[in-house]
């Protein structure tokens, strides 16, 4: 059984049915995954079933070994918009998920300035969301969902407002910080070179099903050069022409 287990699962909002229609995937423990497919196919769906945060009709979903009906504290989340609280200074937005939980201790304060150093904002600790820029303020939303080393991490379209350049400077220091903490990431995108650097395994959603999927048999660690391989181009084509090239 996959730590993160998704079993036969069915969702409809209303009368709009079936939008995940029967999906079954799972993800190894330590392993990264994307979900990719195109606008409105289901994939924020499918990641908020498996989050807990929506409630399938049919099926179930597992997460190590326990059924999940609700989202927890052990898991970690990003999102398209970094919704960092204004009034709190970078690093009190990365302490903040345990402030919630108990005092902070001098051990987490050096947690919170490792990570905020390993994503590059070593400088940029006191600063307030208002004074960084939108990479920036991504990369402390990560360094977030991180203090807490969750057990699994969910991240929706995080690096979609970004410029190409520091998007590819985010999805480097992700793959570093998840591979450090073993954490096991569902990752959604639209994006299919985005999807090939970062994933072991890559699902396609289309309407709700999933229509293909592949391992994503690339050296690690990913570098620059990876992006330009003859191996990364072959999937990227393969991915794009299952997705529908006229569409894209
Ligand atoms: N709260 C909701 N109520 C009703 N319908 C919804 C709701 N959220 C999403 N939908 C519909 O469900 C379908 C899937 O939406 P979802 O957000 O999961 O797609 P997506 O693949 O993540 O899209 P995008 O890439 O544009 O974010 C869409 O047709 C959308 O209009």
């Amino acid at each position: 059984m996959g730590f993160l287990e998704i079993q036969n699962v069915r969702f409809s909002y209303g009368q709009q049915r079936n939008i995940i229609d029967h999906v079954s995937w799972q993800i190894e423990k330590g392993e990264f995954h994307c979900l990719l497919g195109r606008s409105g196919c289901g994939k924020t769906t499918l990641l908020k079933l498996a989050a807990g945060l929506l409630q399938g009709e049919d099926g179930q979903i597992m997460i190590n070994n326990k059924k999940v009906t609700k989202p927890s504290n052990e898991y970690g989340f990003v999102f398209q918009s970094p919704t960092l609280l204004e009034w709190k200074t970078a690093i009190e937005n990365v302490l903040l998920p345990i402030k919630l939980k108990r005092k902070i201790k001098e051990q987490d304060q050096l947690e919170a300035n490792n990570l905020l150093a390993q994503v590059g904002l070593a400088e940029h600790i006191h600063k307030f969301p208002s004074e960084l820029s939108g990479g920036q303020q991504s990369r402390v939303a990560i360094a977030r969902a991180l203090i807490q080393k969750p057990i699994i991490l969910f991240l929706d379209e995080p690096f979609a407002a970004l410029d190409a350049i520091t998007r590819e400077e985010l999805q480097h220091d992700l793959l570093q910080l998840c591979k450090e903490q073993e954490t096991t990431v569902l990752f959604i995108t639209h994006d299919i070179s985005e999807a090939v650097f970062l994933a072991d395994r890559i699902a396609v959603l289309d309407r709700g099903k999933i229509i293909f999927d592949t391992i994503i048999n690339l050296e690690r660690p990913r570098l620059e050069n990876t992006r330009y391989s003859v191996s990364f181009n072959t999937y990227s084509k393969k991915i794009r022409d299952v997705m529908g090239s006229k569409h894209i």
